[in-house]
């Protein structure tokens, strides 16, 4: 697929995606999932399915990352109206922070209220084991602090305003909420809280750059989220965010250990389960 770094999208390209989907679907949902690598097998779980791969859909873009699907799977998950993006797109793939972000859009004009995003991570905290599920409770974005928001260029005011505030990014409340369900679960012994960290990918981090994110306060790095959340949060939606800590990242030069994407995918699957019921609790518990 061609490189479309520098495609960006108007209102009437994420109102005709979204009245195409409106006009195939019985209910409109109000939450909405990313599932992140190898966190897929989530959509599978829904009920009333009705399923759309990307390509169907009126100017939604393609995934092309092996462990990303590409369908957006409409159902019900513990009762509840959901969408869930089956495959999500990467700033690494060539993609413009405008691609990366179209679903989000199209998502607030079908009416979603609340967004849910996960992704795989490398555990930069000391403390982290390969396994474990961060809730995300603040964010640093290395694309952004050096010009790469999605939200630069032309402010489109109906779907927000031109100087967010994103202190409150990650939905206090629905953490706590998410908390309890971990609790409920008996998953508390992986459950961790911290700072995802955005980098560009696709290459992994140096031993440097590890080194260097840990000293700025991040727990965890990875490649994704930051764009989707930023928008959302612009439209308004609550966001309730969680990594899948999927390999430790390297950060001694003596280590023979090395960061790979088929371990990424590995844990995943290792994790999927949890993640699914954690997931579906919350979605089940939330008003
Ligand atoms: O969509 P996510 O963020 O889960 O994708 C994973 C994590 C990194 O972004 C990338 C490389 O492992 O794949
Ligand atoms: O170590 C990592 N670095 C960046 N992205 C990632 N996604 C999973 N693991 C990693």
């Amino acid at each position: 697929m061609a490189c479309d770094g520098e495609r960006s999208y108007g209102y009437d390209d994420y109102k005709e995606a979204a009245d195409w989907l409106l006009d195939h679907i019985d209910q409109k949902p109000r939450i909405a999932i990313i599932c992140g690598s190898g966190l897929g097998p989530l959509a599978n779980t829904l009920e009333e399915q009705t399923v759309f791969p990307y390509e169907d859909i009126p100017h939604f873009p393609r995934s092309t990352v092996s462990g990303h699907a590409g369908r957006l799977v409409f159902g019900r998950l513990s009762g509840k109206a959901c969408v869930c993006m089956q495959g999500r797109f990467h700033f690494y793939e060539g993609h413009s922070s405008s691609t990366v972000t179209f679903p989000i859009r199209v998502f607030f004009l079908l009416g979603v209220e609340i967004l849910i995003v996960t992704n795989a991570a490398g555990g930069l905290n000391d403390k982290y084991n390969v396994g474990d599920i961060m809730f995300i409770k603040d964010h640093i974005s290395m694309p952004g602090l050096a010009g790469q928001n999605p939200l630069r260029g032309p402010n489109d005011e109906r779907f927000g305003v031109r100087f967010p505030c994103v202190s409150d990014a990650y939905d206090k409340d629905l953490r706590n909420l998410a908390l309890k369900c971990a609790e409920d679960l008996g998953y508390l012994d992986f459950i961790r809280e911290g700072v995802y960290c955005m980098v560009g990918g696709p290459s992994y981090e140096t031993i440097a750059e590890c080194c260097m994110l840990k000293a700025l306060g991040a727990d965890a790095v990875g490649m994704s989220t930051v764009a989707e959340v930023l928008v959302a949060r612009h439209c308004g939606l609550r966001v309730f965010g969680l990594s899948l800590v999927t390999n430790k990242v390297v950060v001694s030069y003596e280590s023979q250990e090395r960061a790979n994407h088929e371990e990424v995918l590995q844990t995943s699957l290792l994790r999927a389960r949890a993640l699914q019921e954690l997931v579906t609790h919350l979605v089940g518990r939330m008003a």
